[in-house]
């Protein structure tokens, strides 16, 4: 089977980007390395080109996600494997790579959430990293998706993409690592029926550097009053500080501190956690109910 690095990037659409440029940039803390006139914003958090696109659309969603392979035949054998299973995957042009800034790509239509995901070597080298400002962002964490058809999406990951799953919270939301990287989890999948949530974005995670990060950026949203819809808390899966908060448009992120990570040989069962309070937070908070109620997932074929 293939081997993945990591969650690479996730691009959302925006209904105002002259607002969510600055929201993004200067209460999040991402880095923004370009902006094409009136067209996509990428941010970085890493050493990457972008690990956030934002684009102007008519409603808030998610648009594709990106999966970093660890090597470049990992990408050949993924491409192989997706053909052999139907799932025709697409690779793009040199000039769509190059418009991306990144190296060889490939696409598939994700078939539960009808979304694009993309595969790729590897972004081009920008020569400067990332510099944190108000938040040390340590990486994009993960990204979670609310699905219809739960346990055949988990399986799904599972069997035909090569995820692992972690822990499960009974018939609610599996969280996955991408083999063999080594946090808990890059993907959630969430069960939208048992959530009463309508299938989209769960949320996006940015995993930060310390405590304080998750102390100042509390102190800061509520400074602009950005609405704070869980925590802080930590929850019982990953064992992660958390914060998490709207952006403009309502779409839920999360800062987190801290996760467990597993090693690739031999790692430890994954867990069933009851569906009850004490597994969401272990400091007793429930959700507002505005919590990952936002984002559209946009057909893969809306282009
Ligand atoms: C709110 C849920 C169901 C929960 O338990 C969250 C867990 C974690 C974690 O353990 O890190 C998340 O980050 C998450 O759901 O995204
Ligand atoms: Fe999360």
């Amino acid at each position: 089977m293939f081997r993945y690095k990591k969650l690479g990037y996730v691009a959302l659409n925006v209904t105002d980007l002259s607002r969510s440029v600055p929201f993004y940039r200067d209460l999040v803390g991402l880095q923004l390395n370009e902006q094409v006139e009136g067209g996509p914003a990428f941010f970085a958090c890493s050493a990457d080109h972008h690990n956030v696109v934002l684009h102007q659309g008519g409603e808030p969603g998610l648009k594709r996600v990106g999966w970093e392979m660890e090597q470049p035949d990992e990408l050949d054998r993924l491409f192989e494997h997706l053909q052999k299973v139907g799932l025709n995957p697409v690779a793009l042009s040199p000039e769509e790579c190059r418009a991306l800034r990144q190296q060889r790509t490939i696409r598939i239509k994700e078939p539960f959430s009808g979304l694009t995901f993309e595969f790729y070597e590897g972004q081009l080298e920008r020569g400067s990293t990332y510099t944190p400002t108000v938040t040390k962002i340590a990486r994009l964490g993960h990204v979670v998706l609310n699905v219809d058809r739960w346990p055949e999406a988990v399986k799904f990951f599972k069997e035909t993409l090569n995820f692992r799953i972690s822990d499960n919270v009974d018939g609610f939301i599996a969280f996955m690592r991408c083999f063999p990287n080594p946090y808990h989890h890059s993907l959630g999948i969430g069960n939208a029926a048992a959530t009463r949530k309508e299938p989209g974005l769960n949320h996006v995670n940015f995993m930060v550097t310390d405590m304080d990060d998750i102390g100042c950026a509390l102190t800061r949203v509520k400074r602009h009053d950005v609405p704070i819809v869980f925590g802080p808390g930590r929850h019982p899966p990953s064992g992660s500080i958390f914060l998490y908060f709207l952006d403009p448009d309502g779409m839920t992120l999360e800062y987190s501190y801290g996760m467990e990570e597993f090693p690739e040989e031999r790692p430890r069962k994954a867990r069933v956690l009851e569906a009850r309070p004490e597994s969401l937070d272990y400091w007793g908070n429930v959700p507002d109910p505005r919590f990952a109620s936002t984002g559209r997932f946009e057909p893969a074929s809306e282009g």
